[in-house]
């Protein structure tokens, strides 16, 4: 028996299209507005995106997509997950909520960490033995209610309980045998008891998403998921149910849930390469609903419809009903490509945006199930467009391609690290345990009213550039006066660590609006690589070489590596992503040559996205490796010894890519450490990583300023795993998004448990 879903999007960016949330939510939290005003935002963009969902022609039209900050945060709440921390607080439901997101002075807030290989990242919940799961909010329920009386009746997503317990971390305290996991058979209950609510307020189909089993899992978690989907599907009274996976392939997942009694799958057949071919050999699945993943959610090429086609009908046969759907929710891509004013035309017609894909996928759906001719002029329109995309002069740089091919094994090397140390030794003259900053000081509103003014043309290049040259200024004597060892420019001209560099870099296109959210308010305009990437001229020589003229301490210059600038940007599809790296990378190369000529003596390329980049499967992680590090070091290998190279990595835990750290041969690495107590610092000895280190002493993610005391503390632990002559001293990561009377407090602290515990000079 199969029941019909029809064609439909896996879920939808909910910033805004004109990040109406986003100012909705920083205005609530400086308390400038209440409520009753962020509410009532809220409900407008709910409104208006159920509305264009339907008029756009989808079937099913995706319920509980909005969020006030993060899905994995909303599932906690619904089922009860407050850590006794916030419950305790006495606050109302929204602000419970908003401080399990952001902390309040006497409760730290919940984790925040990566979702899976994006730039989103999620609010890990924190479960313990103790954690009592029920169904404790009605938002799902109320938000089904609030789109039937505009006529819509949607699907309500959900993240799953699988993923929800994968996801979330055990509470501290708890034994260390405890695994969140252990707790599913609550949780599972507490879904249940969601699914009869949801039953009886009338929905036909509910989403629970899974995308933890594209990811390696093991045989007792694969066990878990058939139990799960067993006790939900039996239940009596209950919507249907699609079980969603995006990111990958499902592997054995796909085939537990196909045996399940569940109604329908959701497969991503974009960034799973292998499903297309598994699936005429899973068992159950000719009594599914296959949802089908054929529109990228995650890039924002427009679609070869021919070709998605092609796929599409291979499936016919196989599965009760095809539905065509994106891979996975569209929260990754921008809103509209028509709201682009100032994209170049011919790049502009290659794209599709969240409201281009949903257009895709109805004309997929119809083609589909109606026959091709029913949009023979819309698969028309589309194969124009890719095929002058595959043609495009644009595109190709011979230059670039020659460079590529000339490349030796040596330009990936730099000379032996014991003579690069005595070099730089000899160059820097650093006292024992030298401190630094990562490079960004706070962005004040100040300085971003500048760049707005620019680019609306009220001020001209002349006076932004004096702007910029001021706060340098200013940044470069609040370190001579604090005493930092080597200083930074402070990064004012910088909309972005990515944008930035993007804009100077042939081959890539920028957007004026095209917002994707990173974390809760905080959104990136990711650039989109389009073309063979060059560097015309340099981009931060002017910046580093002014900075350095102010002071005789070393300015380190400041560049982002190429796996990041990847990460961090939409990449063009048409080739093999280590191929676009190793481009990237000699661009970046470039830069590192024209500022040691321009007299930089210290170069930092940070790499933050190093390890988001890591494949969800365990069996494609060495050839990302091999690439990632190669860019690396291809971008930093042109130089002489005695150039200091330093990189950053932030943002997750190292574990998987440990080795590749000590590959990078990076001469300094500075290292997310604050808040995991300088764990990786022997992660670190074990692989026998010999090279200077600074373990991050300051947490920068939270407005709180580390007393000195807390701060020794963290350099005395470091010293027990680190002889001091490679120990470096540095916050977590940049500060631009802190204000600049934490930051001073916070770096004097800092700078006196460096004197407390810095040895005499030898
Ligand atoms: N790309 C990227 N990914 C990353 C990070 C990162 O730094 N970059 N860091 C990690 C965490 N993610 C983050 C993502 C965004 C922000 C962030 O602060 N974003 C800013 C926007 C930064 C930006 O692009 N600023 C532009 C313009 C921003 C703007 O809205 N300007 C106003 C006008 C100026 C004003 O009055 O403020 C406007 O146009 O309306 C600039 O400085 O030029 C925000 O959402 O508020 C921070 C961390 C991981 N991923
Ligand atoms: N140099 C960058 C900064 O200080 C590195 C940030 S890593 C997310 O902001
Ligand atoms: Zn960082």
């Amino acid at each position: 028996m199969t029941s019909t879903i029809g064609s439909t999007v896996l879920g939808f960016p909910r910033i805004g299209p004109n990040r109406e949330l986003k100012r909705a939510l920083e205005s609530y939290w400086k308390s400038r507005t209440g409520e009753a005003e962020l509410r009532e935002v809220a409900r407008t963009l709910r409104t208006d995106t159920w509305r264009s969902l339907r008029d756009a022609g989808l079937d099913s039209v995706p319920g509980n997509t909005f969020s006030y900050y993060d899905q994995v945060l909303d599932a906690a709440v619904t089922f009860g997950a407050v850590p006794p921390r916030f419950a305790e607080l006495g606050l109302n439901p929204l602000d419970t909520y908003f401080a399990m997101a952001r902390g309040v002075e006497s409760a730290p807030p919940l984790e925040m960490t990566k979702w899976f290989d994006t730039n989103y990242h999620y609010i890990v919940p924190e479960i313990g033995p103790d954690t009592e799961f029920r169904l404790s909010d009605q938002t799902v329920v109320d938000q089904y209610h609030e789109a039937a009386e505009l006529g819509i009746k949607t699907r309500p997503v959900v993240v799953g309980p699988l993923t929800f317990l994968l996801l979330s971390k055990p509470q501290d305290g708890a034994p260390a045998s405890f695994r969140p996991l252990d707790k599913v058979d609550e949780l599972v209950t507490a879904y249940a008891e969601l699914l009869g609510e949801l039953h009886r307020a009338g929905v036909e189909w509910v989403q629970l998403d899974e995308p933890a089993f594209t990811a390696d899992r093991s045989q007792a978690d694969l066990d878990t998921l058939r139990a799960a989907y067993q006790r939900l599907g039996e239940l009596s009274e209950r919507p249907k149910i699609l079980v969603a996976s995006y990111f990958g392939d499902l592997g054995d997942a796909l085939g537990v849930l196909a045996s399940s009694p569940v109604e329908a799958v959701g497969v991503d057949l974009v960034a799973g390469q292998r499903t297309v071919d598994e699936l005429p050999s899973v068992p159950g699945l000719r009594e599914k609903t296959l949802v089908a993943g054929l529109v990228d959610g995650r890039n924002i090429w427009r679609t070869d419809l021919d070709k998605a086609l092609t796929t599409a009908a291979t499936l016919l046969g196989l599965a009760g009903e095809v539905a065509v759907s994106t891979s996975c929710s569209l929260l990754h891509v921008p809103y509209d490509v028509d709201a682009e004013t100032d994209l170049d035309p011919q790049v502009a017609s290659w794209l599709a945006f969240a409201a281009q894909k949903v257009g895709e996928v109805v004309v997929l759906d119809r083609a589909l199930h109606q026959g091709r001719d029913t949009v023979a002029e819309q698969l028309d329109d589309a194969r124009r467009r890719i095929a002058d995309r595959a043609g495009a002069d644009r595109v190709r740089n011979n230059r670039v391609q020659a460079r590529l091919t000339s490349l030796k094994p040596e330009h990936a090397q730099r000379g032996d690290y014991a003579n690069r140390l005595a070099a730089q030794r000899k160059s820097l003259r650093l006292p024992p345990l030298p401190t630094t900053t990562i490079g960004s000081f706070p962005q004040t509103t100040d300085v971003r009213k500048a760049r707005a003014a620019l680019r609306s043309g009220s001020i001209d290049h002349a006076t932004y550039k004096q702007r910029m040259r001021d706060e340098i200024e200013r940044v470069i004597r609040l370190q001579e006066d604090l005493g930092l060892d080597v200083l930074v420019h402070g990064e004012p001209e910088r909309n972005d660590m990515v944008q930035y560099f993007s804009e100077h870099m042939d081959g890539f296109a920028s957007t004026h609006n095209g917002w994707v959210q990173s974390y809760g308010s905080r959104c990136v305009r990711p650039p989109i690589l389009y073309g063979d990437v060059s560097r015309p001229e340099p981009i931060t020589v002017e910046w580093a070489k002014y900075a350095q003229k102010l002071t005789a301490k070393p300015v380190k210059g400041m560049l982002t590596g190429p796996v990041t600038i990847l990460a961090w940007s939409f990449v063009r599809d048409d080739q093999p992503l280590g191929i676009t790296a190793e481009q990237v990378a000699l661009a970046i190369r470039d830069e590192v040559k024209d500022l040691e000529n321009a007299g930089i003596r210290v170069i930092q390329v940070d790499e933050p996205a190093l390890r988001e980049l890591l494949p969800l499967r365990s069996s494609q992680h060495q050839e990302y490796l091999d690439w990632a590090v190669r860019s690396f070091r291809l971008a930093t290998s042109g130089i002489a010894e005695s150039t200091q190279i330093h990189t950053h990595l932030c943002y997750s835990e190292f574990g998987d890519v440990i080795n590749a750290i000590v590959d990078l041969d990076a001469d300094v690495t500075s290292i997310e450490a604050a808040r995991s107590r300088m764990e990786v610092l022997d992660d670190l000895n074990a692989v026998g990583f010999g090279r200077g280190v600074g373990p991050g002493v300051y947490d920068i993610h939270s407005p709180r300023v580390p007393e000195a005391g807390e701060v020794t503390d963290l350099l005395k632990a470091a010293l027990a795993a680190v002889p001091a002559e490679r120990l470096w001293v540095n916050p977590d990561c940049g500060l631009k998004t802190r204000g600049y009377a934490e930051v001073e407090t916070a770096l004097k602290n800092v700078i006196s448990a460096t004197a407390a515990v810095r040895p005499a000079a030898g």
